[in-house]
């Protein structure tokens, strides 16, 4: 039998980004939260509401666009820009049909003639709306202020995403700039996620966003008003309520890897309440290693008692194989 929600017996921490006079004190607390489940609401963290409700807005126009513009949005290939509703499924043992969102991906511009592009390590141009693709459902202002909006929130998080990636090698026990050189060329990839205005029924397989752990590193969330976002930990679906201004946290698999095992990345999905939630939207920002990084056990996480359980693998190769198992249309690198 599937709960749908319970009561909080268990609480996500709140981990302040400002408090620079405690910061051992707070490498502490992240220390022992990773341990438990990866996951803690980040504050103090300096992006400002201004950009955060930007943002938001910009994620909500896009959506509104006409399902033939959108359908314009797509560039598999590059595994950028819109992916339909019901695209993902994330959990294919437990679902009936695909997730009930969808979304839209950005991440580094990187364009056709500069030196790094790459479509086999993911760097390549972004899917952005034109006049033209949005058959003039948005003048030249509409997608040049989405772009700015975008590249503005991008480049805001992927800083905050680098101070968190010291904090947690301080929570490690690492020095804080261990992790530093790599993330001199890193990935950072935003989702826009639009949820549809339908409940989910997890006795029936029909779910928001299926069971998962995210892939990578990090991830930064930002959600609206509406709640639906569960972790999973001793057993129990627990909510995570949204927390005004405040980023919901959380390590991913590769993290997990690069650790020994040591710092989790936790289970969660969504269940949406089609008649009170509404739809939802949130924006999850996936910050991860230079392609190239090497992810091989952590010196602090691997002993003569506790060997390295995992061998060797590049950043980019992790993350190229977690996403081979999920989406049904990206094909990154393939002939253009
Ligand atoms: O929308 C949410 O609250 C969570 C989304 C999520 O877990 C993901 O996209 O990885
Ligand atoms: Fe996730």
């Amino acid at each position: 039998m599937d709960n749908h929600s319970n009561n909080n017996s268990h609480s996500v921490p709140v981990i302040r980004l400002d408090d620079e006079d405690n910061l051992d004190a707070t490498a502490k607390l992240l220390r022992a939260t990773c341990i438990e489940t990866g996951f803690f609401y980040l504050e103090g963290h300096g992006v400002s509401q201004d950009l955060l409700d930007k943002v938001m807005d910009q994620s909500k126009r896009l959506f509104g666009l006409s399902n033939e513009s959108k359908d314009a949005l797509k560039d598999p290939v590059m595994s950028r820009g819109y992916t339909s509703m019901e695209q993902e499924t994330l959990d294919p043992k437990n679902q009936k049909k695909g997730d009930t969102k969808e979304g839209f991906y950005i991440a580094t511009e990187i364009p056709k003639d500069d030196p790094r592009f790459n479509p086999t390590k993911l760097a390549g141009p972004n899917c952005w709306p034109t006049p033209e693709n949005t058959q003039g459902e948005f003048t030249q202002e509409d997608c040049q202020e989405f772009r700015t909006v975008m590249d503005d929130y991008l480049d805001q998080v992927s800083r905050l995403g680098f101070r968190v990636t010291q904090l947690l090698a301080l929570a490690l026990e690492l020095d804080q700039s261990y992790f530093d050189p790599h993330f001199q060329e890193p990935m950072p990839f935003i989702r826009l996620l639009h949820y549809a205005n339908e409940t989910s029924k997890p006795e029936e397989g029909i779910f928001a966003c299926g069971a998962h752990s995210d892939y990578g590193m990090i991830t930064l969330l930002l959600t609206d008003h509406n709640p639906g976002l569960q972790i999973y930990h001793n057993n129990q679906w627990i909510d995570v309520p949204p927390r005004p201004s405040a980023f919901v946290v959380n390590l991913g698999d590769m993290l997990e890897r690069w650790s020994n095992g040591l710092f989790k990345s936790t289970l969660h999905r969504v269940i949406t309440s089609g008649s009170q939630a509404g739809e939802r939207y949130s924006i999850p920002f996936f910050y991860e290693p230079n392609f190239d990084t090497l992810v091989t056990c952590l010196p602090t996480c691997c002993s003569e008692d506790n060997p390295a359980r995992y061998p060797p693998i590049t950043s980019g190769q992790h993350l190229l194989d977690k996403y081979k198992g999920t989406h049904a249309e990206f094909r990154p690198g393939d002939t253009l």
